[in-house]
């Protein structure tokens, strides 16, 4: 940790990657992908912080643009409180030895042709030790502080496991006497019963050498395997951060409680309730408004008016974004009422009826709604689409069900002092519990 006044190791702030999309021959910018979006992170020496989410959610991008493997769009990654963005190439060089990166495929790191014992002294010999005996003894330690033996130096990559070659990339990250490990999906090509080994094997290294990791997952179980802190990440942005007992413990953001309760239970008689998340990531290039989780989320924020169960609310609103978004098919909803009701030989002979029956199935939406109103405008919109007129349905749907999920971005909240989430249900409760943030 640190001396007082002194810097964190690795200090991320309000980090951006953002790709440009191009067209036409004289690529012109019409969009970006907006792979990390502005995210804050830090990681004190002797610390793992893990960064985890979906795929797609930009921790690769995060990763490697944290390491300048590619060029940030924007914001800043101090490394011992000097800004790495900005470095010209002898301190690069100098911070390419002290800063590592372990890759989830243990395969893609080694040169065939290279001894194992060549491919750990690389980075020894790239920093300028010249002495060929004294780069064989440290690679010889390596591999024994690793689990594996001297001699196995002299042999090849193709006659070691997957398992025996993350050791291998672990001994040759070390090499250098790094401070900080970045190991993205360090274990999820390995069995599961060699990743504990080699998260036990980072641990005692961290231990040893007083490394800062930072270790990237899309498993929250070995995320709480070895971390001290979390950050959650969807969407290019960090949605919860904090110390890894006290997510897993209260967590306060919903995409959080959904990866959380995906986990797999390793008693089959112990059941936990799977939330489980609708769809893919969107895609970072067109973002959803306000919070950008509110296209999935189970817990997307009802209109005070209303007071429907969570899950048919849910439905609800997947079936107003289908329309809004155009993707509601209504052939294909009075095709599946022909392929399933005899009464029927062509889609447009399919009445209301049967129509509206059949996307109520389809969408899990009740029939009535419990509230009168909402029936109502549920009812038109759907006759609406039955019309074909989606853009009349849409208007009434738009009016009708706000949520303040999609109107307003979240806040980030501190629920304790270093525990952070960004969510209108944790900006909420915060309010109630500490009344004087409210008059802030
Ligand atoms: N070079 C690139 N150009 C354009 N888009 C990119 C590029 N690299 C990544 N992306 C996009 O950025 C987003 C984040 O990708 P990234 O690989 O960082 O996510 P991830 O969370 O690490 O997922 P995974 O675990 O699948 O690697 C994705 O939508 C991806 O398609």
């Amino acid at each position: 940790m640190n001396a007082p006044g002194s810097n964190p190791l690795l200090e991320v702030r309000d980090l951006e990657k953002h790709y440009p999309i191009t067209k036409g021959v004289l690529k012109r910018e019409v969009g970006r992908v907006r792979a990390v979006d502005g995210i804050d992170i830090t990681v004190e020496r002797g610390q793992t912080v893990g960064l985890v989410g979906e795929s797609g959610c930009g921790k690769s991008t995060a990763a490697t643009t944290i390491l300048q493997l590619e060029e940030a769009t924007g914001g800043q990654v101090l490394f011992d409180g000097e800004d790495v963005t900005e470095f010209g190439k002898r301190d690069m060089k100098r911070f390419r030895r002290r800063a590592q990166m372990i890759f989830q495929d243990p395969d893609s790191s080694f040169d065939p042709r290279m001894s194992i014992g060549e491919s750990v002294a690389e980075p020894l010999l790239v920093n300028g030790m010249d002495d060929r005996q004294r780069r064989r003894r440290i690679v010889e330690q390596l591999l024994v502080r690793v689990g594996l033996q001297a001699s196995d130096a002299d042999r090849y990559p193709h006659e070691f496991s997957g398992g025996q070659k993350q050791r291998i990339a672990l001994a040759r990250a070390l090499s250098v006497n790094p401070d900080l490990l970045v190991a993205d999906e360090p274990v999820s090509a390995l069995d599961v019963s060699i990743q504990a080994e080699i998260l036990s094997i980072m641990e005692e290294l961290q231990r040893e050498f007083g490394l800062g990791i930072l270790i990237i997952s899309h498993n929250l179980g070995v995320i709480r395997e070895i971390c001290d802190r979390v950050g959650v990440m969807y969407l290019g942005q960090i949605v919860e951060e904090g110390p890894t007992e006290e997510i897993f413990n209260d967590p306060q953001h919903p995409y959080t409680r959904a990866l959380i309760s995906s986990i797999p239970v390793p008693d089959p008689h112990l059941s936990r309730d799977e939330v489980s998340l609708s769809g893919d990531v969107p895609s970072p290039s067109n973002p959803p408004k306000g919070c950008r989780f509110h296209t999935r989320c189970p817990e997307v924020i009802q209109p005070d008016a209303y007071d429907f169960d969570q899950e048919t609310w849910r439905h609800f609103v997947d079936y107003k974004y289908r329309v809004q978004d155009g993707s509601l098919d209504a052939q294909s909803i009075r095709e599946s009422v022909v392929t399933e009701e005899d009464a029927y030989d062509e889609p447009n002979e399919v009445p209301f009826e049967a129509f509206e029956s059949r996307l109520r199935t389809e969408f899990s939406i009740p029939a009535p709604l419990p509230d009168e109103r909402a029936e109502d405008v549920l009812e038109r919109s759907i006759r609406s689409v039955y019309d074909g007129d989606l853009e009349a349905a849409a208007s009434l749907l738009r009016e009708e069900f706000e949520t303040v999920c999609r109107q307003e971005t979240p806040a980030e909240v501190h629920v304790t002092s270093d525990h952070r989430a960004a969510c209108h249900l944790a900006e909420a409760e915060t309010a109630v519990e500490t009344p004087a943030h409210s008059s802030d």
